[in-house]
């Protein structure tokens, strides 16, 4: 037997931890739950629009920390960085509620969506359609698929679950084989290269614009992981790459809505929120 990678690691606690939830709360009663939550908001639709006027179409990340760099932030007041990423031109949030590994909580989600008015990703590690439907019943309005955490068969199951919930889609790959796999297996319009390999954590914004010329027009691609600076927003908008998913260099920053907008809409002229102030 080999060392198993992070991802290994996340995925076999994952397994423990859904089981135990679904012994507190039934599959039905979830539904439930899911049934009768706020609507969705059109996670992907926000998207395509802002990226269709060439604007940057950017997914803030909500993370208190993650296994690579520890605890990222210390002041952590989902509600309040929402509205900071809210004023500071966010399309969308992604907020973690995996507790284990990156201190995620649901409550986060229900918080940081309840603060504002973007649609929000559930960044989770999924593999069973129990947290797809606990993700509507939470009120977020998309979900992740990570292609290497799962089979064709786990992905077009989870990928039915959330379309039957009215969820969007975030499919996650990072290289070529798995492209392949996420193009023929699903048809959703989000398509997330992530520059961080989640077996050994090592970020390269290449990946990105490697695989990009794989990818059908028809399809949003939206870089992940180890944006940091102005340079490399503009090395992804000189490559028609309009979204981003943007976690790490916004929660250093002391108010993560304003390095937003630095990063993004230098352009823009800012107005200092409230939310900037607490
Ligand atoms: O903090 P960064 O480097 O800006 O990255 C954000 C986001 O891409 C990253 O958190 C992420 C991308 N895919 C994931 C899957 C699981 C957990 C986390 C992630």
């Amino acid at each position: 037997m080999s060392i198993p990678t992070v991802l290994e690691k996340i995925l076999a606690r994952k397994v423990e931890e859904v089981a135990a939830r679904r012994a507190l709360v039934s599959l039905a009663e979830v539904e439930r739950e899911a049934r009768a939550a706020d609507a969705p908001r059109g996670f992907a639709r926000a998207l395509l629009e802002q990226a269709k006027r060439k604007q940057p179409a950017v997914i803030a990340e909500i993370k208190k920390a993650s296994p690579s760099k520890g605890v990222l932030r210390e002041h952590f007041v989902p509600a309040d960085i929402a509205q900071s990423y809210q004023a500071g031109g966010a399309t969308c949030l992604s907020v973690l509620t995996d507790v284990d590994f990156f201190q995620g909580a649901d409550r986060y989600l229900q918080e940081a969506r309840g603060a504002c008015a973007l649609p929000v990703i559930r960044k989770d590690f999924m593999i069973d359609p129990y947290q797809v439907v606990e993700a509507r019943a939470l009120g977020a309005d998309c979900v992740l698929l990570i292609v290497s955490a799962l089979d064709d068969g786990q992905m077009a199951e989870l990928a039915a679950t959330a379309k039957a919930f009215d969820l969007d889609v975030l499919v996650e790959v990072h290289d070529g084989e798995e492209l392949e796999r996420a193009l023929k297996t699903l048809d959703t319009p989000l398509l997330g290269i992530n520059n961080r390999n989640l077996h050994s954590f090592e970020v390269s914004l290449e990946t990105t614009l490697d695989l990009l010329p794989r990818i059908p027009r028809e399809r949003l691609v939206v870089t992940e992981s180890g944006i940091l600076n102005r340079a490399d927003v503009e090395l992804m908008a000189i490559n028609e790459v309009h979204a981003f998913l943007v976690g790490e260099a916004f929660m250093r920053a002391e108010s993560p809505g304003a390095e937003l907008e630095r990063l993004f809409f230098p352009e823009r002229k800012r107005v200092v929120s409230q939310a900037d102030v607490d």
